[in-house]
């Protein structure tokens, strides 16, 4: 029998979550059924999705939505090899058993020397998300101006790199000093502390005095009521989250939007990276080949130990994360 450790949600979260809000359990796992796998984690993702999903699909004393990469131990299904990583979305466990049908294997030719990890992020579904909002949701064009803020995390860095690629302009933002070097040492054109300038509307401005032909949103609130008012004429905009809005218990009013768009005849479109589930191994072929040349640099904040899991969620919630934050088993 093998003891899985699994973190639960004790208590639904008020405002920011708390180490108190979860509880560490330990759960018995049972033999084999023929057909099934069982499976250890080795890297665990942890992401803003599971702050506002977990009042929409969790109830208190469930197991922690999220994915992970893991390592098959043990076998009784032919179609599955002892040793092989896969992506799993089973939530925050160390060991669990699957029937194989909810496993992912990792994009075909992943070389030895590629941390299995990126998996949970640029080659995963972060990398994903900016793939297809940039590509199929901004639709940016080579020449054009992109702004992206929360630019230093999993989703916003591949979003410059790959307007980089495509020929794009990029300016991005992110909260310390550190992120911002960060972003100009891969690419970026322009970067700036959105917490330490003292107008917002005037570093958007000196960034890009023309304006933005496409803005990747992933924090809304307050800077998307100012980025819009930069926006060029027929500019797009990819609502990809809203961050600074997960941890109110009062959601904030949201951004006046109205003039500018019709005035600018903007378009502002919504997308969750799940709609192009049927294109993820288009997705991955194509972040895994530019990894692999060096045009897209991938950076990650690595937690060790499971016991941090909600450390490292809270962190990265509060801004701590530089690239993609993930916990190593
Ligand atoms: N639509 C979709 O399918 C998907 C949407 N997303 C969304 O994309 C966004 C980025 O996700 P991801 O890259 O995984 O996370 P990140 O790796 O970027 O980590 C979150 C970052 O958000 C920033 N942040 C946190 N709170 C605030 C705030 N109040 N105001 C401004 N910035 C804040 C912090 O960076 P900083 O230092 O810049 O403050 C923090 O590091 C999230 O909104 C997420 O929900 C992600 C995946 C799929
Ligand atoms: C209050 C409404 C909030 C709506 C959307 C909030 C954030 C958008 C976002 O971050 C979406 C993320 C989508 C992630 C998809 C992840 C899947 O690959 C795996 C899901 C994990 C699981 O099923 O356990």
């Amino acid at each position: 029998m093998v003891t899985a450790k699994v973190w639960v949600l004790k208590k639904h979260f008020e405002g920011f979550p708390k180490i108190s809000d979860f509880d560490l359990k330990k759960i018995e796992l049972p033999n084999l059924k023929d057909g099934e796998l069982l499976l250890e984690s080795v890297f665990l993702s942890v992401d803003p999705y599971m702050r506002p999903y977990s009042r929409r699909v969790m109830k208190e004393d469930d197991i922690m939505i999220g994915t992970q990469v893991a390592r098959i131990v043990e076998s009784k299904n032919p179609a599955f090899t002892v040793g092989v990583f896969v992506v799993a979305r089973s939530g925050w466990r160390t060991h669990f058993i699957s029937d194989g049908k909810d496993l992912q294997a990792l994009p075909s030719g992943w070389p030895e020397s590629l941390p299995r990890s990126l998996a949970l992020g640029t080659i995963g579904m972060p990398g994903l998300t900016a793939y297809f909002g940039l590509l199929e949701v901004c639709k940016m064009k080579p020449g054009e101006t992109v702004l992206v803020n929360a630019a230093a995390g999993a989703v916003g860095s591949v979003v410059g790199q790959l307007a980089k690629i495509g020929g794009g302009k990029v300016v991005g933002c992110a909260g310390s000093d550190d992120k911002v070097a960060h972003l100009k040492k891969i690419g970026f054109d322009e970067a700036f502390n959105y917490k330490t300038v003292t107008s917002l509307d005037e570093a958007l401005h000196k960034a890009s005095p023309d304006g933005y032909d496409c803005f990747f949103d992933n924090v809304g609130g307050e800077f998307a009521s100012v980025a819009i008012n930069q926006m060029k004429k027929y500019g797009r905009i990819a609502v990809c989250g809203a961050i600074s809005q997960y941890n109110d218990s009062v959601p904030q009013k949201g951004p006046y939007v109205q003039m500018p768009m019709i005035f600018k005849e903007l378009r502002m479109e919504g997308f969750l990276v799940t709609s192009w589930n049927n294109r993820w191994e288009e997705g991955l072929k194509a972040l895994l080949k530019w990894v692999m040349e060096g045009k897209v640099k991938c950076h990650e904040q690595v937690t060790e130990g499971f016991e941090n899991m909600p450390a490292a969620f809270i962190g990265m919630l509060k801004g701590e994360n530089l690239g993609k934050a993930v916990v190593k088993v």
